[in-house]
C-alpha cells in the first residue's frame, strides 16, 4: 500500500465512522422520543400511583432513559420516582427538532450526582431525562476513531459530563477529522494523522522482506554487470590487439543533386559469436582503456585498404573520419597520417576530420595538431553540432571547414518541438559563418526539402542510405548516374 492511498483510506474510515457516529446518535434519541411517545399515550390520572408505575417501568425498562418527571404548569409535580415533596422547575426547552420535540442540552440536576449532563426532551407536561453520555459511548467506530463532540443543529454541543467536558475542539491538532450532519444532529469523529514512520513501521512486515528482495537483486545484477563489463573490455582489448576493427560507411548526398559525394566512415566490431557491439558501447569503452588511438587508426587503415583506389580515382569524393578528444592531445596523430596518406597516395583534401564541440573544450591542448590538421589540406568538421557544452567561442579560435548538424535538430523538423525553429537558426548561422552544413540522420522527404530549401548542401541518413559495408558503398556509389567505381 502506498503511503497517498494510506492517507486517503484513513480519511475515508473516519469519514465512515462519523456516518456510524450519526446513526448511533439518532437511535439513542429515538430511544428517547419512544419513550415520550409511549408516556403521552398512558390514560392513567396525573402524578396518580398507576401513572408513576407507568414512568417507572419506562424509565427503568429503556437504556437510555434516566427519569420521567411529569407537571402541568413550570415545576414537576412527580417523577418516575413518585410525588415531588420538594419545588423542582422544570428544565426549559431552548430548542425544537425536527420531530417538533422540544429540547434543553446540557441540563445539570442537582439531585444526579454533580458532574452529569442531562439532555431533557419536553413535550406536554412531561420531561424526559437523558444521560448525555449514552450519546457518547458504544458507538462503534473504528480502532482509534473517537466520537469528538454531538451537536444540535443550532451548533450547540452536548457534553459527555461536566466533568468530561469534550467541545471546543482543537483544531489545529494532528488529527483527521469528518463531521456527518443529519435528522438535526451533527457528529465529529477524529482519528490522530498516521505519520510516515508510523506508516513505515505498520509496512514493516511486507517492506523489509520487499526491501531484502531488491537489495538482492541489485547486488545480483551488479555483480552481472561487473562480469559483463570486465569479459567485455577484456573480449574487446583482444579484438583491439588482433586488428578486428573494421569500418562502415555512410553515403554523404549533394542535397541540391541528390548524388553521393562521400561517405562518413564508422567504426564497427563484431565479437567472435558474429553479433554486433554497438559504437556507443565500445567507443566509450575504448576511451576508458586508452585504446581509441588504436580503434581509429584500425579505421583508417580499413579506409585506405577499404576506399583507397575509390578516393584516387575520384578525386572529388571524401571520407570523413572521427577523431576523439583524446586524440587531440598529442601530437603523435601527425606522424601516423602523414606516413599513411602519403604511402597510400590519398590526398588529404579528401579526409574530412570530425571532431565534436565537447572535445574542443580544451582548446589550448586540441587547437595545434588541429591547425597543422587542416594546413596539410583536411577539412575539420565539427560533429553534433548545437549537443556540445562548449559554446561556440571555438569558432573564434580555430578555422573550421563544415557543421555537421545533430541528428536532433532534424528529427523536430516539421513537429511541433520547441527546438524546431531552432535548426533554422543553426543552419543561418553556418551560413553567417561562411561554413559547408551536413545535415544528419535526415530520414523523410520532407526533412531533406526543408534542409534543401535552406540552402544545406549535403545531408546523411537513413532516406539516402545506412551506413554500408565497403562493397555495399561502392555498389551505391556506381548506382549514381555519372558515377564510376574503382576499377
Ligand atoms: N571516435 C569515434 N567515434 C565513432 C567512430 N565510429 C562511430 N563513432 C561514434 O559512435 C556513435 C554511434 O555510431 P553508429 O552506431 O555508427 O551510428 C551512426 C549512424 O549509424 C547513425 N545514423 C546515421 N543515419 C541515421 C539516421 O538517419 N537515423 C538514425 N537514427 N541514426 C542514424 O548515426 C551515427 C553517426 O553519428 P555521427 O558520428 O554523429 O555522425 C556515433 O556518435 C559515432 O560518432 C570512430 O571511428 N571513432
Amino acid at each position: 500500500m502506498t503511503w497517498s492511498f494510506a492517507v486517503a483510506t484513513q480519511r475515508r474510515e473516519v469519514a465512515s465512522d462519523a456516518e456510524e457516529a450519526l446513526a448511533h446518535v439518532t437511535e439513542v434519541y429515538g430511544e428517547a422520543t419512544a419513550a415520550l411517545r409511549h408516556i403521552s399515550a398512558v390514560q392513567a390520572a396525573p402524578c396518580s400511583p398507576a401513572h408513576i408505575r407507568e414512568m417507572l417501568q419506562l424509565a427503568e425498562g429503556s437504556p437510555v432513559v434516566v427519569n420521567i418527571g411529569y407537571g402541568r404548569g413550570d415545576l414537576v409535580e412527580c417523577n418516575s420516582w413518585g410525588p415531588l415533596s420538594y419545588r423542582l422547575e422544570k428544565a426549559r426547552a431552548a430548542e425544537t427538532m425536527p420531530d417538533g420535540v422540544g429540547v434543553a442540552v446540557n441540563w445539570r440536576p442537582k439531585n444526579f450526582g454533580t458532574d452529569r449532563a442531562m439532555l431533557v426532551l419536553r413535550s406536554g407536561g412531561y420531561s424526559v431525562l437523558m444521560d448525555q453520555r449514552g450519546f457518547y459511548s458504544d458507538w462503534g467506530g473504528s480502532d482509534g476513531s473517537k466520537l469528538e463532540s454531538v451537536s444540535l443543529a443550532s451548533g450547540t454541543a452536548l457534553l459527555a459530563s461536566y466533568a468530561e467536558s469534550r467541545p471546543p475542539l482543537k483544531s489545529d491538532d494532528d488529527a483527521v477529522r469528518s463531521s456527518f450532519a443529519a435528522d438535526g444532529w451533527t457528529v465529529t469523529v477524529s482519528q490522530p494523522a498516521i505519520t510516515f514512520a508510523g506508516y513505515l513501521s505498520s509496512q514493516r512486515a511486507l517492506l523489509v522482506p520487499l526491501a531484502v528482495a531488491l537489495a538482492l537483486l541489485f547486488g545480483l545484477l551488479a555483480i552481472l554487470w561487473l562480469r559483463y563489463g570486465l569479459s567485455m573490455a577484456g573480449e574487446f582489448r583482444a579484438a583491439v590487439r588482433r586488428r578486428e576493427i573494421s569500418a562502415h560507411y555512410q553515403p554523404v548526398v549533394e542535397l541540391a543533386t541528390g548524388r553521393c559525394v562521400g561517405a562518413e566512415a564508422l567504426a564497427r566490431w563484431r565479437r567472435a559469436d558474429g553479433s554486433q557491439v554497438s559504437p556507443d558501447v565500445f567507443i566509450p569503452l575504448a576511451e576508458r582503456a586508452g585504446l581509441i588511438a588504436r580503434v581509429r587508426e584500425q579505421v583508417v587503415a580499413a579506409v585506405v585498404r577499404d576506399l583507397g583506389r575509390w578516393l584516387r580515382a575520384n578525386a572529388e569524393a571524401h571520407v570523413s573520419i572521427n577523431l576523439s578528444a583524446s586524440e587531440l592531445r598529442s601530437e603523435s596523430i601527425l606522424q601516423e597520417f602523414e606516413e599513411t596518406f602519403r604511402v597510400s597516395g590519398i590526398d588529404c583534401r579528401q579526409i574530412w576530420l570530425e571532431v565534436t564541440e565537447t572535445s574542443l573544450i580544451d582548446m589550448a591542448e586540441a587547437r595545434p595538431t588541429l591547425v597543422e590538421l587542416r594546413r596539410r589540406g583536411h577539412r575539420l568538421a565539427i560533429d553534433d553540432f548545437g549537443t556540445g557544452y562548449s559554446g561556440l567561442s571555438y569558432l573564434q579560435q580555430l578555422r573550421v571547414d563544415i557543421l555537421k548538424i545533430d541528428r536532433c535538430f532534424v528529427e523536430v523538423i516539421g513537429s511541433d518541438a520547441a527546438t524546431r525553429d531552432v535548426t533554422g537558426l543553426v543552419i543561418a548561422l553556418a551560413h553567417q559563418l561562411e561554413l559547408d552544413v551536413v545535415a544528419e540522420g535526415v530520414e523523410s522527404e520532407a526533412q531533406a526539402a526543408y534542409l534543401r530549401q535552406r540552402g544545406v548542401a549535403y545531408a546523411q541518413g537513413w532516406l539516402f542510405a545506412q551506413p554500408l559495408p565497403a562493397d555495399g558503398f561502392l555498389v551505391f556509389w556506381s548506382s549514381q548516374p555519372g558515377r564510376i567505381a574503382a576499377s
